[in-house]
């Protein structure tokens, strides 16, 4: 065959994908009605797109690129949802920060981004109804937690509905050469995550905390001198070249992004619950909680503890539970717990995140 009936054949490839995409979209359309209707889900079906990005992965078997096939995948649904109503996002802004890049990851190019600073305001935003989602990055695995977002679930109404992680790569970015650095710009989170490098590499060099590593690339770019740690996509966005590359001090590096909403998600099968509750004050209070989760075989993959603001050395606790709310055992187990606490709140029940990409 010549190239010419190559492209011939890829042309005729295209037609058909494209015709698809049409009745596709057409379908979607038809779902939206229906949701309208009828009331019985929202236009954001995080559970179903999962279920989708899944089967087709299993199917695909590594034949088409797996990356690719994500990205693709992704903005399908992304366009095709905007059709029963484009949705909007919120995420630690200004542009270019790893919440944006997790926010497109996760919902595609076609919604509307809401740049929002610092983190806890993206719960106003969303609660006020300015945004329809939200994306926050809970804990860290050089760092841990992200304090004050943690904490804004103790006062919010609004329920996880999804969740992602996130391979970090911190570099310092700058316009000016090494040696000329005067001052470098980022979040106290991303410069815990580079001590050992800045110590050893940037010592004696001012550290200037903002409120996001995008804010720290903006700023490093319209002052000479200066430089930001911050990530790829905010030295792409406010031009920046990298003068240190992954210079974090833990070589996985990842941080857990929470989506946060006005409901939770369906069952998948893979899914974790959150909750948040404040024990009695009595001997053994938390070790009878841990006992019914033990009871009914409920694996607990994070504890934290935080002080209830209501009382002084009154703590709140916060867990998180592989399996769904609607599973028998977890609501056995969260019945219970219920009944031994003082308060118990569900934040929210959703499909288990997946590693992304590295951005
Ligand atoms: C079409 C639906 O609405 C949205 C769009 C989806 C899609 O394009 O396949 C999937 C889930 C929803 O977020 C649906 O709920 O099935």
């Amino acid at each position: 065959m010549k190239l010419e009936d190559y492209r011939n054949l890829l042309d005729q490839i295209d037609d058909q994908i494209l015709t698809l995409l049409q009745e596709r979209a057409a379908i979607v359309k038809r779902v939206g009605e229906f949701k309208s209707r009828t009331g019985v889900e929202r236009i954001y079906a995080p559970h179903r797109e999962r279920e989708i990005l899944s089967r087709l992965e299993a199917q695909n078997r590594g034949q088409f690129p797996s990356d690719g096939l994500h990205t693709i995948y992704t903005e399908i649904i992304s366009a095709c949802r905007a059709l029963e109503r484009p949705l909007s996002i919120a995420f630690l802004g200004p542009a270019g920060s790893f919440g944006h890049a997790v926010s497109s990851h996760l919902f595609g190019k076609s919604v509307k981004f809401v740049a929002v600073t610092p983190q806890p305001d993206i719960f106003t935003t969303v609660e006020s109804g300015r945004a329809d989602y939200g994306v926050v990055a809970i804990e860290n695995s050089t760092h841990g937690t992200v304090r004050d977002v943690l904490e804004m679930f103790q006062y919010t109404n609004l329920q996880i509905c999804g969740e992602c992680f996130l391979p970090i790569k911190q570099h310092l970015l700058s316009k000016s050469p090494l040696a000329q650095i005067k001052k470098i710009y980022s979040h106290p989170q991303a410069f815990a995550q580079c001590r050992q490098w800045l110590g050893q590499n940037m010592s004696g060099v001012q550290q200037i905390e903002v409120s996001s590593t995008s804010e720290a690339a903006k700023l490093a770019a319209s002052e000479p001198n200066t430089a930001a740690v911050a990530g790829q996509l905010a030295g792409e966005t406010y031009g920046l070249s990298v003068v240190g590359e992954s210079i974090m001090d833990g070589p996985n590096n990842t941080t857990r992004f929470l989506v946060i909403g006005s409901h939770s998600a369906a069952r998948t099968g893979r899914d974790r619950t959150s909750i948040l509750f404040a024990v009695k004050d009595k001997v053994g209070a938390l070790w009878e909680v841990l006992q019914v989760l033990k009871n009914y075989k409920v694996n607990m993959s994070k504890i934290e503890s935080l002080p209830s603001h209501t009382k002084a050395w009154e703590y709140v606790f916060f867990v998180d539970l592989e399996g769904h709310a609607e599973d028998g055992n977890v609501r056995k187990a969260l019945t219970e717990i219920n009944e031994l606490c003082v308060m118990m709140k569900i934040l929210g029940t959703y499909p288990i995140g997946e590693q992304s990409e590295g951005f």
